[in-house]
């Protein structure tokens, strides 16, 4: 393929972007600029426009200067105040608008008609929802009363998390939206599914000749997935503290991320291919019915005070938005089993929460040691082989051998090979809601969650969580800047593992770290 076939390949079709939430954080902060960085890579042509759409009363110029001070903060391009930047502001339009008001909704359709008749656009609408999800239902409702679905194009709706708090809440969410929406129309984003490793998982998988055999449980002892944030909850107290880690990262980025370890080999590298083995994956998991198997398996544990790197820092208790005599684990490990051929045995050791000491996504995967009484098993303590995908924010993976030292005549030492990916292309990689817009405007829908997955993936989680509401005593408290509450090590340490420390985290002994 020659560049501009690439480019054309990677084009966008032209569409009207709608973005409802416009003036609030997740706009500013992601979405903006990734439309930006789209139309400097030449995948959005002049045949798109965007209207933002709040209740706040904005004139068209502001609207503009709010884009460009988003892009000025938080694109990875900058934008600069010349031509080419008016001539992409122009496709900019706000729409003050109460989702509630569905004649509003009709002067949206007539602002939008114009948009299209201006930049040529073919009636390809995408709505996407930056909206608390207890709106998502009205508004579904009132894009199809206000007439804006009936254009000639496709309509295609995006979603952000938390879909819904529990199984039947989703469900009830679903069902408002499926009234006026079809399955494939509906692009439910996690944007883990977003980041270039976690689409890197497949392709390490299944085109190395390497991995894919040894993938099952003869050779891999255990699988450890860690995405620890040094962050509290910052202004999202009100939202965090009804959530919890388990179902604002668990139920969503954990388990996918599970899911892309140790799904089957699709048939076909199709959206829905894909999605069936993971959801196959998901509904292996094996479900933790009483509270003694969540207790065993399912660690939780919220932050008091504490400090990292010379600052004190404050028990979540006291954040802001947060009850004072608050429950909610800002923290959970747990252990969970793939009961499947492939795995059986094998267990998945997932842990997340906030103010841990580093801002990490790592997935170590740990294969079973050489046998230790033949040869030099016999005589070394071999270490295992690690392969380790670094997700974020360093991106890369690497693979932890034994080695001979070098210069000595027969002592054996682990070696890293490794690949930095983000040392390579840095800055340049594309952000996960880049990619994710780019791939709902294309109608490529493998990197979205379809409902049966969302579904499976609360049934889930539901249980440890209805456990844990009738056992409210059995939270850990970990100090703000440690590792969280030390019932986590003992998970593993049952097991004869260890967690293995993560890019950043400081252990003296680990001589095969990268730097070390
Ligand atoms: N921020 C983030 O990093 C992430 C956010 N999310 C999810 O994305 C969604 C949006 O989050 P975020 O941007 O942080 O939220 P904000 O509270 O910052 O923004 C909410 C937006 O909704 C608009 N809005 C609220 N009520 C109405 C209404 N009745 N009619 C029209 N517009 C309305 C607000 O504008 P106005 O007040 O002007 O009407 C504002 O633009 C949420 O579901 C959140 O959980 C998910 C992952 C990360
Ligand atoms: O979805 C969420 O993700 C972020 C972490 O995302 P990352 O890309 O920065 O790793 C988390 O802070 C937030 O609580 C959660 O809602």
């Amino acid at each position: 393929m020659t560049e501009n076939q690439n480019l054309e390949a990677l084009k966008t079709p032209g569409a009207v972007f709608f973005i409802f939430g416009a003036t609030g954080d997740l706009a500013k902060r992601k979405l903006f600029p990734a439309i930006y960085s789209l139309y400097r890579e030449g995948k959005l042509a002049e045949d798109f426009a965007v209207i933002g759409v709040a209740r706040r009363p904005r004139t068209q110029e502001e609207f503009r200067e709010d884009i460009f001070q988003s892009i000025q903060e938080f694109c990875r391009y900058k934008a600069e105040d010349n031509d080419n930047w008016k001539t992409f502001a122009q496709h900019f339009e706000y729409k003050s608008l109460d989702i509630n008001n569905v004649d509003g909704f009709r002067e949206l359709n007539e602002q939008t008609v114009k948009l299209e008749k201006q930049f040529g656009i073919p009636g390809n609408r995408l709505f996407y929802l930056a909206l608390a999800p207890e709106l998502f239902g009205s508004v579904s409702f009132n894009l199809q009363k206000g007439g804006m679905l009936d254009a000639e194009g496709w309509n295609r709706l995006v979603i952000e998390k938390p879909f819904g708090y529990d199984l039947k809440s989703a469900e009830e969410l679903n069902e408002q939206i499926r009234q006026v929406f079809k399955e494939e129309e509906i692009y439910r984003i996690d944007h883990y599914l977003g980041k270039e490793m976690v689409q890197n998982i497949e392709v390490i998988r299944f085109a190395n000749a390497f991995f894919e055999p040894l993938w099952n449980n003869k050779h891999i002892a255990n699988v450890q997935i860690t995405l620890s944030e040094t962050v509290g909850v910052e202004e999202r107290g009100g939202y965090y503290d009804h959530a919890g880690a388990l179902r604002d990262m668990g139920q969503n980025h954990m388990l996918q991320m599970l899911t892309m370890i140790a799904m089957e080999p699709p048939s076909r590298l199709l959206p829905e291919d894909i999605r069936d083995e993971k959801v196959k994956v998901l509904r292996s998991l094996r479900p933790y019915e009483t509270a003694e198997e969540v207790k065993k398996n399912v660690i939780r544990g919220q932050y008091i005070k504490g400090s990292a790197r010379g600052k004190d820092l404050p028990a979540y208790r006291e954040e802001d938005k947060v009850d004072p005599n608050s429950n909610t684990e800002t923290y959970f490990a747990a252990r969970l089993f793939v009961d499947n051929f492939r795995w059986a045995g094998v267990p998945f050791y997932i842990r997340t929460g906030k103010r841990l000491p580093v801002k990490t996504t790592e997935i170590v995967v740990e294969f079973k040691s050489m046998p230790n009484n033949v040869y030099l098993g016999k005589k070394y303590k071999l270490e295992p082989n690690l392969l380790v995908i670094r997700v974020n924010p360093m991106e890369g993976i690497y693979v932890k051998i034994n080695a001979k030292k070098p210069g000595s005549e027969n002592e054996i030492e682990p070696l890293a090979m490794d690949f930095c990916q983000s040392c390579m292309v840095g800055i340049n990689s594309p952000e996960a809601y880049e990619r994710l817009l780019h791939d709902a405007a294309r109608g490529e829908s493998t990197y979205f969650t379809r409902w049966d997955e969302v579904a499976s993936a609360w049934s889930f989680v539901d249980k440890i969580a209805e456990a844990w509401a009738q056992n409210q005593g059995d939270i850990s408290y970990y100090p703000a800047g440690s590792w969280g509450p030390k019932e986590t090590d003992e998970l593993l340490k049952a097991d004869g593992f260890h967690w293995w420390p993560v890019n950043g985290q400081e252990e003296d002994n680990v001589v095969w770290q990268i730097g070390k």
